[in-house]
């Protein structure tokens, strides 16, 4: 996002890198600091796609489908997850993002630290934000980049970060249009077409105009080989502070999606050529609740290294996002007060898995299943 940079303030957490760090990719026995166990509120890992005997899995929606539109609206509401095939992405770029967190992942220790996430920070290297909300650490690492990647990349390989920028700037400016691309599929689904005033800031025709437009995170995930990978957390469960997000995982499987009931994590196994993509909060938001932003998890396995880079794509920082006054009537009043995205970030770093709750302004209706609140969720 060469000249839409986000404020960076928007995406500042709880300090969170405030554990040693360790190099897990030479670690052999799992120390007990990463052996989740029943107390913590994420286990027991059971689930994991079809091995029940059940066939259901994540819809696969075709782009250049006649119905895209019907199939997005129908994943998103069944499952707030979904893969994407046609999507317009090059083949050879999805390689080369994969092979640029190979090399960063692959370095030394020390080389990586050079480019440690302060503890105030958003940018660089180190555990998921998400951590400090965790007694157990889990078994990754991650590189967040927000805005330019040149000052990181430039501590890691003093004479080297060209490729590296170059790589990440061609998968931003590709991801970004993918990405509006499904956010207006998505709120065509929902009803919304682009002439509506309270889209306004979704529309890149307005972006050119104003200079503000949608946002974006890239985050890239690495997970080693375990030595005991029924007892590590790859990455905890989490739902996404986006409208949505797009993932492109290598070909190991790991992403786990919780099935609307809430009693069953199903695996996303990774298709050739498709990219994952997550409903996040804010698009929950919008759809006033219609619209499930999914669970979803990491888990790690005994032999191959696993690698994610996720496009976390949110609207124009401080943009109020509200329920879709089109989906609000005297039956369906508005479910959540309105939120920009980098009030909802500054929420999420302090509640986590409350930040939802907490900006919600009425109970949900009978019978409604409300897929966000995980406090009594107990898988098994
Ligand atoms: C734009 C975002 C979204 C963030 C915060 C900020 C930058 C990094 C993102 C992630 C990426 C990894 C999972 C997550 C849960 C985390 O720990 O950091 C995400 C978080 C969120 O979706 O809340
Ligand atoms: O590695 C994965 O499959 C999940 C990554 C993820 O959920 C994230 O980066 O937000
Ligand atoms: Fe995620």
């Amino acid at each position: 996002m060469p000249s839409r940079v986000v404020p960076s303030d928007s995406f500042r957490a709880n300090p969170t890198n405030h554990h040693k760090f360790l190099d897990l990719s030479s670690v052999k026995e799992l120390p007990e600091s990463h052996a989740w166990t029943s107390q913590n509120n994420d286990y027991p890992f059971s689930g994991g796609g079809a091995a029940d005997g059940s066939s259901e899995t994540v819809p696969i929606v075709d782009l250049n489908s006649g119905n895209a539109t019907e199939l997005i609206g129908h994943a998103c509401k069944t499952w707030g997850v979904f893969q994407v095939v046609n999507h317009g992405i090059p083949n050879n770029l999805l390689e080369e993002i994969e092979a640029a967190g190979s090399s960063l992942f692959s370095l030394p220790m020390h080389q990586k630290l050079r480019a440690a996430r302060a503890a105030d920070g958003v940018s660089g290297y180190g555990v998921a934000r998400i951590s400090s909300f965790f007694s157990k650490r889990m078994w990754s690492e991650g590189f967040t980049i927000v805005g330019s990647p040149l000052e990181n990349a430039r501590k890691i390989w003093p004479d080297d970060y060209n490729k590296f920028c170059q790589t990440i700037e061609d998968y931003e400016k590709e991801m970004k249009k993918l990405a509006g691309r499904l956010m207006w599929l998505m709120l065509g689904s929902l009803g919304i077409t682009k002439e509506e005033e309270e889209v306004k800031w979704a529309d890149p025709k307005e972006e050119s105009e104003s200079g503000s437009g949608c946002a974006a995170a890239l985050q890239m995930n690495s997970y080693p080989a375990c030595p005991d990978p029924d007892r590590a957390m790859g990455l905890a469960a989490h739902t996404d502070s986006t409208i949505l997000t797009v993932l492109h995982q290598s070909n190991i499987s790991g992403l786990q999606v919780l099935r609307e009931g809430g009693n069953r994590w199903v695996t996303v196994e990774p298709h050739p050529g498709a990219l994952v993509v997550h409903v996040g909060d804010l698009m929950h938001i919008l759809s006033n609740g219609s619209y499930p932003s999914v669970l979803h998890r990491a888990v790690v396995n005994r032999t191959r290294h696993r690698l994610s880079v996720a496009y976390l794509y949110g609207p124009p920082p401080g943009v109020k996002i509200s329920p879709l006054s089109k989906l609000v009537d005297q039956y369906n009043p508005p479910m959540y007060r309105p939120v920009t995205w980098s009030e909802y970030l500054g929420t999420k770093a302090k509640h986590f898995d409350k930040a939802l709750t907490s900006v919600r302004l009425c109970a949900p209706r009978v019978g409604f299943v409300d897929t966000n609140d995980h406090s009594s969720v107990r898988v098994g």
